[in-house]
């Protein structure tokens, strides 16, 4: 295990590795590409550029050590940046077996295009604040000059709409130039030094690589991020179709746009905001917390790479590519961080929740109508209630057109994912367009019919042409539904989701309280709103204060009352249950697996994807602990003001025998958890703080 601090981490000596460079055509390479640098002025005078050896990897992949909860649609991830941050996959990187990228003893690994990892080192000691990398801004590819390429001109004369706008040009420089120029383009000796097979990422998986990752959002990413690279090849195409086919083909064009998205840097370059490939230094290893920092040095008119800490030779020389989830490293990078955790303790790692309404007031949890009718969150009879939910659940967002375009953004930037559900068209024109929900059974139906994933979709086509035209049972049996991404942490995602939980377990009278609050307004509040500094009722009488804006379903950010709370929390404990019975292994299953590194080599990407389910795992176990512990709470709530209640009333509270048990006792409880050393903190602050703050407003309004 290597320590994250270059002071400790092992120095490579078998210098008998690390031949001079001058024996394979691969070092030949690599020789050329620092020659052809230096030739142009670049410096990086005590570095060496190394190649991971091959190690036990099945799937070809040799990698060394080792993107709050926001809405899907500002979780644009199409084009990441690297960001100067730092990595974790440095303690892993150097306890891979590496040689040097002349040593031919494994030339068939290196010949086969697979051994695609390599790696920075120190050749002797850098101190900090050592401008360790300077490249020239001439070796620089940046996206205008993309833009300057004739497909380029052609793409900004158009108004063609693509996925990756930004990396677009970088990605058309490069195949452009290859293509055009080839061995006699000013980069050649960039292109020849690039990855050729990309095959750690998952965008080229095959089926078995992708089933490890069965029960994971994931899947769909990389579904939608392959669609997405295609259908901008598709447009482009459109642009361009005699010449751009001819330039790059869809397989060329995939893997331009993974390398551009792996490697690109987020510049200010003498005052322009641009991205721009880097030779050499996209060679940096990924490793937080960061040991480097990088920016375009005006004065120099270079980029640069700067150490802020002493690093020994031997030692790898890492880049921060930021504080990211696994999936975002897995899907952009082709990584995953075996141990993903801040320097705070904090884990990037996340896992989305999808959760809805439906017209009829029903609970709609990963695309699932709860279908529990006797019991409260099948949905509302009250039309009048299940009306007003439904609008303050899809408030603040564009009515209608986000509805059936699967992510259209809301007026608040928040994703609108909302889902229109096909039915079969027996059950459609049976409705001939009456009043839908006037029987629980055909109701039922109408909701099987919209869960059978064979259902047509030619009608959901037929409706999202004209919602209007369709009959009422199916307009309200349209799913609001909305994703939220979560990590173990109190974050404002944590605390959107919170929200969201409440508006959904609302009842008639909660939603109508929910509706009338006004948001930053003065006036009465209780003792935990002003606690929080959360916001405060309205005037009585129902009205929002007038310098209130309108709330929306993320703000409910406190419990509305025990009862209402203690719903939000069985629907965390279903939603955590429903996901984590979609992955076919458990999470203990899991780590036993990693143990075993034979099964699961390091670097591969049979133990990324494993690494990638884990860490999502380990955020719904968090969330369902929280709820099964926060409901134990506000039962132990609820037992209290029963008891005050009794007492209220005459009743002989003290001598009840429930009483006497002080593990029925709030303060008790929470000072259990305050004893456990595992309870997390998120859960102990919100139990002892929010749950806290909620009981004595509760036992504040005594006698009843
Ligand atoms: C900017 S390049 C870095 C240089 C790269 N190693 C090479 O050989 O070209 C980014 C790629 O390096 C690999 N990589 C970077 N950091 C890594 C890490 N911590 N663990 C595993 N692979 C990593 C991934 O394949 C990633 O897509």
């Amino acid at each position: 295990m290597l320590s994250s601090s270059s002071s400790t981490r092992p120095v490579d000596e078998d210098t008998t590795k690390y031949n001079p460079l001058h024996k394979s055509a691969e070092a030949d390479k690599f020789q050329i590409f620092e020659q052809w640098l230096r030739d142009n002025g670049a410096q990086f005078p005590q570095l060496e550029l190394r190649q991971y050896d091959k190690q036990n990897d099945t799937t070809n992949n040799n990698h060394d050590d080792n993107e709050g909860l926001c809405y899907d649609t500002i979780d644009n991830e199409a084009e990441e940046k690297k960001d100067g941050g730092a990595s974790d996959m440095g303690q892993s990187a150097d306890s891979v077996a590496m040689m040097s990228l002349d040593n031919n003893n494994d030339a068939t690994a290196i010949d086969d295009g697979s051994n695609e990892m390599r790696s920075v080192h120190a050749t002797s000691p850098i101190p900090p604040q050592t401008v360790c990398v300077s490249i020239p801004k001439s070796c620089l590819i940046t996206v205008e000059m993309g833009q300057q390429t004739p497909i380029g001109k052609s793409i900004l004369h158009s108004d063609v709409e693509l996925d990756a706008p930004k990396h677009i040009f970088l990605m058309i420089y490069l195949l452009w130039d290859r293509k055009v120029n080839g061995s006699k383009s000013f980069f050649a000796p960039y292109y020849n030094i690039l990855p050729q097979t990309l095959r750690n990422m998952p965008i080229f998986w095959n089926a078995e690589e992708l089933q490890y990752l069965e029960g994971s959002h994931l899947l769909t990413q990389i579904n939608d991020r392959s669609d997405a690279i295609r259908e901008d090849y598709e447009r482009i195409c459109s642009i361009s179709p005699h010449h751009f086919p001819t330039i790059a083909s869809l397989d060329d064009f995939r893997w331009a746009r993974m390398i551009v998205c792996s490697r690109n840097f987020g510049l200010l370059i003498n005052g322009h905001r641009t991205s721009a490939l880097v030779p050499h230094a996209d060679m940096l290893n990924h490793h937080r917390p960061r040991e480097t920092k990088w920016t375009f040095c005006e004065e120099r008119q270079c980029f640069t790479i700067t150490t802020l800490q002493s690093i020994q030779a031997g030692c790898q020389v890492y880049d921060s590519y930021g504080q990211k989830c696994n999936h975002r490293f897995l899907l952009n990078y082709g990584f995953c961080v075996e141990r993903n955790v801040e320097v705070d303790g904090f884990c990037p790692n996340e896992v989305p929740l999808e959760l809805g309404l439906d017209g009829f007031g029903g609970v709609v949890l990963f695309g699932e109508n709860l279908l529990n009718e006797g019991g409260f969150f099948g949905g509302e009879a009250n039309k009048e209630c299940r009306d007003k939910k439904l609008a303050f659940w899809t408030r603040g967002e564009h009515g209608g057109s986000h509805m059936f375009g699967g992510g259209g953004a809301g007026g608040l930037g928040s994703s609108f994912n909302a889902l229109a559900a096909a039915v079969s068209a027996s059950s459609m024109s049976g409705e001939g367009g009456s009043s839908s929900s006037s029987s629980f059974s055909s109701r039922r139906d109408l909701l099987h019919a919209m869960m059978d994933p064979g259902t047509a979709s030619s009608l959901r086509e037929a409706f999202d042409r004209s919602p209007s035209s369709a009959p009422s049972s199916y307009r309200h049996a349209v799913r609001h539904v909305k994703r939220v991404r979560v990590c173990v942490s109190n974050n404002e995602n944590t605390r959107i989701l919170f929200s969201m939980l409440r508006v959904l377990a609302c009842n008639s009278a909660e939603i109508d309280h929910i509706s009338r609050l006004g948001t930053y307004s003065a006036g009465p509040s209780t003792a935990a709103q002003r606690l929080f500094g959360l916001p405060v009722t309205g005037a009585p009488g129902g009205q929002p204060s007038s310098s209130s804006t309108l709330r929306t379903c993320r703000d409910i950010r406190y419990p509305i009352n025990p009862y209402n709370e203690r719903r939000a929390m069985e629907l965390l404990l279903d939603i955590t249950g429903r996901a984590l019975s979609k992955y076919p292994t458990s999470l203990a299953q899991d780590n036993a697996n990693l143990l075993d590194e034979t099964a699961y080599p390091k670097y591969s990407n049979k133990r990324n994807a494993k690494l990638q389910v884990r860490g999502e795992k380990e955020v719904l176990h968090h969330f369902a602990l929280w709820a099964r512990t926060a409901m134990h709470v506000i039962d132990i709530i609820l037992h209290e003001l029963s008891e005050e209640r009794k007492a209220d009333n005459g009743g002989a509270r003290a001598t009840t025998a429930a009483h006497n048990n002080e593990e029925l006792e709030f303060d008790y409880v929470i000072q259990a958890m305050e004893d456990d050393d595992d309870c997390h903190f998120t859960i102990l602050r919100y139990c002892s703080d929010v749950l806290g703050a909620v009981r004595r407003d509760e036992l504040g309004k005594h006698p009843y």
